[in-house]
Parts: structure tokens; sequence; C-alpha cells
């Protein structure tokens, strides 16, 4: 039995979590869906979500910069819509000391997701067993309502009335944390086998699942989602032993869990082995490139800031840029020829989200090697959403978690056409100036050549050093050189050479077989 079969056998036929369908991950979702239910008479409606978050009381959601519950469930929403769902309903929590460790939300509230989903507030007494009282005692102890509840009821109530929610027809809740295999087993329980839970990890792997292009893509997301697995194999033989309680079947669910689990441990082991020699030949790729002393320019930022817009725009490269999350998975390479003649690799990324599961961070450090031997990261930022200083900041922490943090980093501050407004533009480019920010639209095309200028500068002071030299006229083929990869600020016709003033990239500068260094 191959992994995915095991995986499908947790999360039912369709195979994934969600059973995203890449034809439905598209803006035609539900028109797809209908044309293949009058086609083949079966129901191909997109799956009908309910969102659900916690906010603990400890995270001061006024402060700017930080995503409030609010934006972080409009994010998963958004991230829902990606996969090809549909959300239905909404729920939210301010719990005192965060997510409940037992069951995420506190038991009131998951009466009430209950009945969202169509089923009675209240569980049949024999749907709750020994582990089960256990885990309310749990609760007592964890959770206690906060005092605001009743404003933060209000405001969730106000966003949920602005959905079409037909309690019979939720498929899938899906929780705004990572939920722990613990709190995954309770809520599976408590809400009974006609929904399915699901959690933004496991949403955020579904959907780069099915974007990865390239087998190197693949294969890491792959990896990601075993890793997430793993832990949570339990889980799906468990039910076994709760409804017989007799020896033999739990014994045999055990030996279930261990086969399951070699499998997975060997499957582990091959994809290791392949991403470890795609790497070797990625670092193969990588020293060529150094060879060619040519500085790298990575795009970095927030999923849908405009990072493969300005890429495009710039190098007229084909990257698909759309308004979905996670339009990009692979990196994509292009030479940039600045406005001085000088050439840098400009490399697309993967786009940054809060709370971005771990595994995809370790997963995908292989591909993000470029940006770490990068000269330059350009932190694309959309300024014109509400939360481009929560955007920031997290870009920043994870590109501290993969140890980027030090590299040279400019900020351009993207979509400035969408501020209509004068007095906010104003403050944005005021705001600007302290950052050191570059304001930019890549729809317009504002702000491009101080961009482009700009990043000249920062390559020139960062990378390069002057030298004075002289350049033997038989040598001449070397001046080119020199242009390609640093800046000429003089030439002078000698009577044994070229006298060149220019600024090399440190490893060049230091090519003296061919030159004569006059200083
Ligand atoms: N109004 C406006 N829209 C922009 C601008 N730049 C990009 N967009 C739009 O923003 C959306 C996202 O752009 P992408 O270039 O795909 O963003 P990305 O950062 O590559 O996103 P991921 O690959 O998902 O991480 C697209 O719909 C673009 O058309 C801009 O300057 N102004
Ligand atoms: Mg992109």
């Amino acid at each position: 039995m191959s992994w995915e079969e095991i995986i499908e056998r947790r999360h039912g036929a369709r195979g994934t979590t969600l059973a995203i369908d890449a034809s439905s991950a598209t803006d035609a979702t539900v028109g797809a869906g209908r044309e293949r239910e009058d086609l083949w008479g079966w129901d191909a409606r997109p799956e009908r979500v309910v969102v659900v978050g916690v906010a603990g009381k400890n995270r001061s959601y006024e402060s700017a910069g930080e995503f409030d519950l609010e934006d972080s469930l409009d994010e998963l929403e958004r991230l829902v819509n990606t996969a090809g769902c549909e959300v239905v309903g909404r729920m939210t929590q301010r719990l005192a000391r965060g997510p409940a460790p037992a069951t995420y939300l506190g038991s009131g509230k998951i009466g009430e997701l209950r009945e969202m989903c169509g089923l009675p507030r209240a569980m049949e007494a024999d749907e709750e067993d020994d582990d089960e009282r256990e885990d309310d005692e749990d609760d007592e102890i964890f959770w206690e309502d906060d005092e605001d509840e009743d404003e933060d009821e209000e405001r969730s109530r106000d966003r949920r009335n602005g959905f079409r929610v037909d309690a019979a027809a939720v498929d899938i809740v899906i929780f705004d944390d990572e939920l722990s295999p613990k709190q995954a087993r309770n809520l599976e329980r408590k809400l009974g086998s006609k929904v399915r839970i699901c959690d933004r990890t496991a949403l955020i792997l579904d959907i780069f699942s099915q974007r990865a292009q390239t087998a190197e893509g693949q294969l890491q997301v792959e990896m990601a989602q075993l890793e997430y697995e793993m832990p949570r194999l339990t889980k799906m033989w468990s039910h076994l032993e709760r409804q017989s309680g007799s020896g033999a079947v739990k014994g045999m669910g055990e030996k279930q869990i261990e086969i399951d689990k070699r499998l997975l441990r060997e499957r582990k082991s091959l994809l290791n082995a392949k991403i470890e020699s795609m790497r070797t030949h990625r670092e193969q790729y990588r020293q060529k490139r150094k060879a060619e002393r040519v500085p790298i320019v990575s795009l970095a930022g927030y999923t849908n800031a405009g990072k493969s817009s300005l890429l495009n725009k710039l190098t007229n490269a084909e990257v698909l840029a759309e308004d979905k999350l996670f339009a990009t998975l692979d990196p994509t390479t292009r030479r940039l020829e600045l406005a001085n003649g000088m050439t840098v690799l400009m490399t697309d990324t993967v786009g940054f989200i809060q709370k971005l599961p771990t595994q995809l961070v370790a997963a995908f450090r292989a591909t993000l090697e470029e940006v770490l031997e990068s000269s330059l990261i350009l932190h694309v930022v959309d300024i014109s959403s509400d939360l481009s200083e929560a955007h920031m900041s997290t870009v920043d922490s994870v590109l501290d978690e993969l140890d980027a943090g030090e590299i040279p980093q400019l900020l351009v501050w993207n979509k400035i056409d969408n501020v209509l407004d004068e007095e906010e533009r104003l403050e944005i480019e005021i705001a600007a100036e302290d950052a050191g920010a570059v304001v930019v639209s890549t729809l317009t095309g504002e702000g491009l050549d101080a961009l482009q200028d700009k990043i000249v500068e920062i390559i020139k002071k960062r990378t390069l050093s002057r030298c004075e030299m002289l350049i033997p006229y038989e040598r001449g083929a070397l001046i080119g050189e020199i242009r390609r990869t640093g800046f000429v600020e003089s030439e002078e016709f000698l009577e044994n050479g070229t006298r060149v003033v220019a600024h090399l990239p440190v490893g060049m500068a230091r090519r003296k077989d061919v030159v004569v260094y006059l200083t």
C-alpha cells in the first residue's frame, strides 16, 4: 500500500484532506462544478466550509503590525477559496489562554459549532466516553471566557450573518491554527462523522501540493505532508479500538499503526534521497553561476504582494502572476540588465504567510538556498493593504528563521496605484523615506526606474570594491567582463594599456594575473 492510500483512508475517498480538484482551484470553481454535475449527473459542488479561530488574551491585537483574529480568519477564507472551496460560516472565540489544549474551542462553543453543522447542540450520551470526560476536565482547568467576549461575540455574529449558512450542508470545519493530534482527535469525535475537520496547516499543504509544478517542488511538499501526517497516524485507527473495546481489535489497530508508520518512514527516506540528489544538482548549477560572478537579487515577500509581477515587468519574464495566494511555488530566475549596463540575476520565490507551517519552511529550505546566496533581497510589500505592517514583520521573521536576516534588504512598497487618497499617499511617501523604502507600482510602472537605481547603488556599495587598474591592450576583452559584472567609472588609454577605474565584485578585483593594480 502506498502512503497516499494511507492518507486516503484517513481523509476520505477523494485523497487530499480537502479533496481539492486541480480544475476546481480556479475562479471558475462553481461554474466548472456545475458543468460536471450536468454532464455526469453527480453533485460536484464546491465543498462547504466553516472557518473557526481562537484568540488568546495575552496578545494585544490593537497595535498595528499584528493580525487580529478576524484578519487571520479573512486570510484563512482566502486560502479556502484558493483551494476551490466555499466558506459558509465563521466562528470565533477569545479564550484567556488561547486555544484549549484538548478541544481548541471551549465546550460551550463546541455546542454552537455542532449546531452550525446541523447537529444537535449536545452530544448523545453514548457518544461520550472516558477519554471525553478526561478532556472536559482539561478544559475547565485551561480555559476561561474573556470578559470582552460579549463584544467579540457581537463582531463575530455580524460577520457570520453575512454568510449563507445552510447548516445541513457543511462538509468541513477548518481551524485557523495547527491542531495537535489530541485536539484533532477530540474534535473529530465531537463533530461526528458527517463533518470533516482540517486545520490551517493541512489546508496550506494541500494548496501547495496542488500548485507545485517542478519535481523538486512536489517532493518538498510531499515531505512536508509526511511530517505533518506522522504524529497524527494513530488517530485513524483509534476509533476501531474504541468501538469494540475488544483486546483483539485493539491489537490489530496497533499493528496497523506500526505497518503504516513503517511505510511512511520508508517513503520518507526515499524522498530524502531524491531531494538530496536534486540538491547536489542545484549546487553544481549554483557554483557555475558563482563563477560568472553575477550578483543575485532575490524577491521575497508576503504572498500576493506582487513579486512575480515585478519580475515580469522588469525582465519580461512570463511568470504566472495572479490574484491568488501562493501563485508561485517554484523559483524562477531571470537575467536583468540594469540601467548602467550592470547585470544581475533576479529570482522570484514562494510567498510567505503568517503561521506558515514549520514543515514547509523546513522542506523549502533547499529551494530558498538561492535567497541565502543573494547580494540583495527585495522585500516586496503590498503597501495598499491595511495589514502591510503585519505582513512585513511576518516576512522578516521567516527570513530570520531561514538565516537570511543578515542579507541586505531593500523594501519595495508596491501597489501604490491602489492608494487613491492623497493624504494617505503622502503619509506613505514620508514613511518610505524613513524606512528607506522605494514606492512603486508594477501595474503603472511608477517608481521602477528609481528602484533600479537603488538596486545599483546598494550592490555597488555592498558587494563591489573600487579599484584602479591598468589593463594591457592584449587583454582588452577583460573590459567587457568588467562592464558586465561591475561598473566602469572612468577609462583612459595610455601607452601600455587602458587605465580603468571600476567597481568590481570582490572575487574579480583580485585577479592580479591579468591586471596591474594602480591602487
Ligand atoms: N493594483 C495593483 N495590483 C498589483 C500590482 N502588482 C501586482 N498586482 C496584482 O497583485 C496580484 C498578485 O501578484 P503576484 O505578482 O502574483 O504576487 P506574488 O507576490 O508573486 O504572489 P505569490 O506568488 O502568491 O506569493 C496580481 O493579481 C497582480 O496583478 C500593483 O502594482 N498594483
Ligand atoms: Mg508569485
